[in-house]
């Protein structure tokens, strides 16, 4: 699952202990979205395209791609609303042809891609009103 922001950086306050590991007070810490969208025991065959797969009860933390804590993301909302719109607007009033089925993927900078980029072909339904 791609997340827009990899990682993003916090300071610990105070000295902790996070599953084992020491964290000193001062110390930056990145916390590896990443890593963690992409971990088989939190989101099983991660790389598989399956929107099914948040019908079920996250695990607390386990999908952060607009932050988490108080620095969470304070656009977060809007960036849902505004997808949705979107979303809502190219699936309802056009017509959609995927003209290369293949979903392999690829890794550019972290992120992965459509090998082929994903070429569709959208037609408008109602002369696109
Ligand atoms: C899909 C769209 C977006 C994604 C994936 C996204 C993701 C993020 C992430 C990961 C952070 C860091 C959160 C953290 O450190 O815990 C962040 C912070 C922030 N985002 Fe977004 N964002 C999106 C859209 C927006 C929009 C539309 C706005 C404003 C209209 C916005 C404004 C901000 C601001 C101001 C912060 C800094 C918050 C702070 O440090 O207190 N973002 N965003």
């Amino acid at each position: 699952m791609s997340n827009v922001l990899l990682w993003f950086p916090r300071v610990a306050l105070n000295d902790c202990t996070i599953e084992g590991y020491e964290i000193k007070k001062g110390w930056h810490v990145n916390i590896d979205a990443t890593c963690i969208h992409y971990d088989p025991d939190l989101h099983p065959d991660p790389m598989q395209f399956n929107p099914s797969r948040f019908d079920d009860m996250q695990k607390p933390c386990s999908f952060i791609p607009f932050g988490s804590g108080r620095r969470t993301c304070i656009g977060m909302n809007m960036a849902k609303v505004t997808l949705l719109v979107f979303l809502h607007r190219l699936t309802s009033r056009y017509k959609w042809t995927v003209d290369d089925p293949d979903t392999s993927l690829e890794k550019k900078s972290h992120i992965p891609w459509l090998r082929n980029g994903c070429p569709i072909t959208l037609k408008p339904l109602n002369n696109g009103k």
